[in-house]
């Protein structure tokens, strides 16, 4: 006691008075005037800034949209059970934020980043803000590495880069989130970090996923994001940014992310619903005139930076459902312009039993190729056209009997082509095995395979490869490319199989 300086309490005094008006401000107060419908005003907060975190006198947190002359409006992010016209409201000073790390590994938590899996609390420090501004030009490096989603379909015509993004759109139940879940499984091992969003889902789908992704020890490199269609149209309208959030946690650490968005129609709806009890002017479709704004912010933010900004990525599969396979609705063609290719579904494929259900037409990736492994784009080269031509010819000769022999080789050789890309769920394909069947379909090696047994012919060829050629199997997983005589090789394999 003896030793104490009163200099020292002095000094801590007087900078405690100076700042006495400083936190005050912070804990500026207000009264709620109106509440209701997941949207409170609050009058008295004059210094709220727009997307500022606000507490409800019931302990709810609330975030600031509509800054008015006299009242803001905030909307709630949990129940308005207790509050009343007069109930307190105080600010918190930080913009809305979740918290971040690597601690929400392997977890399921709902938007505001707390967890609802029943496996404790995450313990982490790190906090970023669920909106942030996207990394600009020169901070940004083209995109040149792939992302192997494991879907023949896909890697062989419409290739992923890491940093890309690649909407996948259909109408409902078209294998949709089948495509980003066998995404996700296979980046087992190849160190990219998953992060699934589901907006406005049914409880019991996302526990269907969530056991799937259990099954296939993909949680261990995962994080589940979900605002179920039960939460308030805020909770779901701030989900994908909160993701968002986590995953750039792991692109400034240098990582490589995967974010799906599972899906973005929902979310453009819960904006609406937010929106118009904002009192906000309605637009086209009800929807407010920022509704592309929504979306394009949160795409931008997915981008590869460049070696200087550690050189981590977020490749984004947002998701759009369409009505009738109307692509060119409002949402739906919004998302498309902002992202950087389609992957289409289609229904009529898909009940036709070619799963998945990829409309070759209709799809495109417009960075990806660049990012194409070498081995892949050797063999896959004269896929897409060789399908084109087999569809149109197949229309063409549909009710014909005798074909010439071109014409009959163009349709065998394309419904071998069909069959092969048909690829159940939960069976991602490596590199090596897409490379070796579609090696021998382009030398016409299927073509006296008849077309039912095409697929249990290629499941037991490329057991046999693996078996005997293993070490050319590991060299093009590895490598990465396909020489003429790597090429010669498997075409003798098969040769030497089909004895
Ligand atoms: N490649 C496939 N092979 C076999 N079945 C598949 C395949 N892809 C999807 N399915 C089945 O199709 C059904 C619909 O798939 P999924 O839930 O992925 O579609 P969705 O378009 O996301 O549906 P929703 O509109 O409900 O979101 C599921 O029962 C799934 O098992």
């Amino acid at each position: 006691m003896g030793n104490i300086n009163p200099e020292g309490i002095i000094s801590v005094l007087k900078s405690e008075i100076e700042d006495y008006e400083n936190k005050i401000e912070v804990q500026e107060e207000g009264t709620v005037i109106q509440v209701g419908d997941g949207i409170a005003a609050v009058h008295g907060l004059n210094h709220a800034m727009y997307g500022e975190l606000v507490e409800f006198e019931n302990g709810t947190r609330g975030i600031v949209q509509n800054l008015e002359m006299k009242t803001i409006g905030c909307v709630l992010l949990g129940s308005d059970h207790g509050l009343i016209e007069g109930s307190k409201v105080v600010r918190s000073g930080k913009r809305a934020g979740v918290p971040v790390g690597d601690a929400l590994v392997g977890r399921v938590v709902n938007a505001l980043g707390a967890p609802i899996d029943g496996n404790g609390p995450i313990r982490t420090d790190a906090y970023l803000p669920i909106e942030r501004e996207a990394a600009g030009v020169i901070d940004r490096k083209s995109v040149d590495v792939p992302l192997e989603t494991g879907i023949l379909a896909i890697d062989a015509m419409f290739p992923i880069g890491r940093g890309q993004r690649e909407l996948i759109i259909g109408d409902r139940q078209t294998g949709k989130t089948s495509i980003a879940v066998d995404t996700i499984l296979n980046q087992k091992g190849k160190d990219v970090i998953c992060v699934y969003v589901a907006i406005g889902q049914k409880a019991s789908t996302l526990a269907k996923i969530v056991s799937t992704l259990k099954k296939h020890d993909a949680m261990d490199y995962s994080i589940v994001v979900s605002a179920s269609a039960s939460d308030v149209a805020p909770v779901q309208y701030i989900a994908p940014y909160s993701g968002t959030a986590m995953a750039e946690y792991f692109m400034d650490k240098g990582k490589d992310v995967l974010i799906v968005y599972d899906d973005l129609s929902k979310h453009a709806v819960a904006y609406r619903a937010m929106s118009l009890l904002l009192q906000r002017p309605p637009g086209r479709e009800a929807y407010p005139g920022d509704v592309f704004y929504l979306h394009s912010r949160l795409l931008e933010r997915s981008c590869r930076l460049n070696e200087e900004h550690g050189g981590g990525s977020i490749t984004a599969l947002p998701i759009i459902e369409t009505l009738a396979g109307d692509v060119s609705a409002y949402i739906p063609t919004n998302v498309i312009s902002i992202t950087d290719g389609q992957i289409f579904l289609e229904s009529d494929l898909f009940f036709s039993g070619i799963r998945p259900a990829v409309n070759v037409g209709l799809s495109v990736s417009r960075v990806g190729g660049a990012a194409q492994t070498k081995a892949m784009k050797k063999v896959s080269g004269s896929l897409r056209i060789d399908l084109a031509q087999f569809r149109e010819m197949e229309v063409f000769t549909q009710f014909s009997s005798d074909l010439d022999p071109q014409t009959k080789e163009l349709l065998d050789h394309g419904n071998r082509l069909v069959e092969l890309l048909k690829q159940p769920l939960y069976h991602p394909m490596s590199l090596h095995k897409q490379v070796i069947l579609l090696c021998a379909a382009n030398n016409r090696l299927l073509m006296d395979v008849p077309t039912e047994d095409v697929k249990a012919f290629t499941e037991d060829l490329v057991s046999f490869f693996e078996a005997k050629y293993g070490e050319l199997a590991s060299e093009i997983d590895e490598k990465k490319v396909l020489t003429d005589e790597m090429a010669e090789k498997i075409v003798q394999a098969v040769k030497e199989f089909k004895k």
